[in-house]
Order: structure tokens, then sequence, then C-alpha cells
């Protein structure tokens, strides 16, 4: 069952604790990324535990091994269920920031970003990383998968070509999730959340189309209708 993670993408935590207060009698997971947690830093964190809902603290590390494990550390020492750092930080700084953390927070969900859903031929071609975005995943993912992480952020793209690779049991996070109908913005990578359930997505992670929508309970409702298969 494809699980709904709402990304409380706002600036402050009044406004957060209002999309809560309405959202949260049908949303298990909500995500905190770098524009609500710069600003408001752990207290978004601790209120969304307080309130029993599980936290995908999405700050996306991407530095030397050290650091990122001790980010991960604190990350996780803050009440976070699910953190995740860029894959593109290489094999060992994703080993030692899962080696370094698992014994003290045994069922964090620690997870790789691979090529960013809002990334499509064009930016792989002007980083000079070689291959289609599938096949940057599939690489990407292999080095996170051989350094013991959980799983991956991908597209629903790639959901298929990687349960296929690294088995239904290595997690994959799904943004670019649009409903039919609705603004792609700055998304490139999209499917709708019943074809990401379709292919097995483990977690899709909303947030404008909720956010920003006129009736944003209404909003979630269809989401989670279109995720019972
Ligand atoms: O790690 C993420 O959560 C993430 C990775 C990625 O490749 N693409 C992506 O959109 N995200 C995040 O997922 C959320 C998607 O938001 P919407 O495009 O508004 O639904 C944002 O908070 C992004 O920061």
């Amino acid at each position: 069952m494809t699980k709904l993670i709402v990304a409380l993408d706002v600036d402050s935590l009044t406004e957060a604790e209002e999309a809560v207060d309405k959202l949260g009698g049908k949303v298990t997971w909500f995500k905190v990324g770098k524009q609500l947690f710069t600003a408001e830093g752990p207290a978004i964190v601790k209120m969304l535990k307080n309130r029993g809902f599980k936290v995908f603290l999405d700050l996306k590390f991407h530095d030397i091994p050290n650091t990122v494990a001790q980010a991960v550390k604190s990350a996780l020492s803050i009440g976070a269920d699910m953190v995740n750092f860029h894959a593109t930080g290489g094999s060992e700084m994703m080993r030692v920031a899962v080696e370094k953390n698992r014994p003290n927070f045994p069922d964090a969900e620690l997870i790789a970003v691979t090529v960013l859903t809002s990334s499509g031929q064009s930016v792989l071609d002007e980083l000079h990383l070689s291959g289609t975005p599938e096949e940057a995943v599939l690489r990407f993912a292999g080095l996170a998968k051989n350094a013991g992480v959980d799983g991956v952020v991908c597209s629903a793209w790639e959901i298929e070509a990687l349960k296929k690779a690294y088995g239904t049991e290595f997690k994959v996070v799904v943004p670019g999730i649009r409903p039919k109908g609705s603004a792609s913005d700055d998304q490139k990578r999209i499917m709708t959340p019943r074809q990401a359930a379709e292919l097995g997505a483990d977690y899709i992670v909303v947030g404008r189309p909720i956010m920003k929508a006129s009736d944003p309970i209404a909003s979630v409702e269809a989401i989670l209708a279109e995720l019972q298969l």
C-alpha cells in the first residue's frame, strides 16, 4: 500500500500548524523541507512528533562523510523518522551515514536522492552525467543499496526498473506527483498518484497540489482514493 507524505512547504510554524490542524485527521506522514526548517528549525519536527505524526526531514544532505553522518544523527535525534542525502555525495558518504547511525536508530529510514524530479535529460547533459535519467537513477540507486541505504527518492518513471533491479524491499519515495489536470510547476518527471501506486511506490510526496489547492482536504481525499488499488 502506497503511503502519502504531505510536503509542508510553508514559511512558518503557524502556517504549518494550520495545515496540520486541517489535514492531520487524514494524513500520517508530513515532510519538512529546506523552506520550513530553515525558518523554524527543530521546533517544527518536535511539534509534529508531539502530535503523533511521522516526519520525513528532507534536507538532502551533501557534504563530506563525517559532516553528513553527524547531520543525519542530529536529524534523527530531534525525532525524524526518515532523512535523506544526495547519492551524488558518493558511496563512502552514504556508507558512513548509515554505519554511524543504524545502531542507535534501527527503525529510521535512510534514503538517498537520485536524480531530482525537476531534472530532465538536459540537466544530466549539462552536468556531463552519462545516460538517461532512468540509467542515472539506477546507477545512483545501486551505489545507495550497496552502501546499506534503505531506499531512494526518484520519479515514478523509474519505479518499475528500480524494483526489478533491487527488489521490492528497497524503498522508493516518489515526488513529482500530479493528479490529472493539475499544473506540473517546476516538476519534469511526473505521474498521477494512481499510476505511482500501480507501479509500486512505497511513498508518494505531494506538496503544491494539496497545499495550494482551494480545498486541501478534498485534494488529500482524492489522492488517498487514487492510492486504493
Ligand atoms: O527529496 C524530495 O522530497 C524531493 C526530491 C525530488 O527529486 N523532487 C522533489 O520534488 N522533492 C520534494 O518533494 C516536494 C514536491 O513538492 P510539489 O512539487 O509541490 O508536489 C518538494 O518539497 C520537493 O523539495
